[in-house]
């Protein structure tokens, strides 16, 4: 068994009951689409029925902490409350330090989002150091080296959402 990489899911989940909201960011947009392709592949692969899958979007990373409370609160104002949210979000490194800034103040800041929010709250930021990485992520690559990471997302969704739901 392959010691790194997905850790796979413990049991089959029934996601048949579940709404999922995904929100995305706008920049490196052919990664982004593959990435929720992937997450909302797998879930459906799950059980969690298609028009339960809300998707909203935002400008950039950046704004995925709050654009996420928004979208939660939302959603719970229209009487459709979410059971789990995930941001997604590609950083590809520049010459720049603002990477490294969006990258770790945007991770703390989805982190810590959970305890205001109360529902799952998925890691779908790809903090890559180049494109090729950011492609190989979200196995669109040209080798296809590796496998889609939004479907990782996607599974933990419905496994955070069920496991630990009210
Ligand atoms: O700079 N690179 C990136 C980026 N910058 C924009 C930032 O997230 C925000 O939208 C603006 O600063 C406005 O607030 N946003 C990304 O998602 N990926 C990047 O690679």
């Amino acid at each position: 068994m392959a010691v790194k990489g997905l850790g796979q899911l413990d049991k089959e989940y029934d996601g048949s009951k579940l709404r999922v909201g995904i929100i995305h960011a706008r920049w490196n947009r052919v990664i982004i689409d593959a990435l929720v392709d992937g997450a909302i592949k797998r879930m459906l692969s799950l059980g969690v029925k298609e028009e339960n899958i809300i998707v909203e979007t935002v400008p950039g990373s950046y704004e995925l902490p709050y654009g996420s409370k928004r979208f939660i609160d939302a959603q719970k104002k229209k009487g459709e409350p979410l059971d789990v949210v995930i941001p997604i979000g590609v950083l590809i490194k520049g010459s720049t330090m603002h990477f490294e800034y969006i990258s770790d103040s945007t991770t703390h800041a989805l982190m810590n989002l959970q305890d205001k929010v109360h529902i799952p709250v998925i890691f779908g930021l790809l903090t890559c150091l180049t494109e090729e990485q950011a492609l190989a992520r979200a196995g669109i690559d040209e080798a296809h080296s590796m496998h889609n990471h939004g479907e990782d997302w996607g599974a933990a969704a419905v496994e955070m959402a069920t496991k630990f739901g009210p």
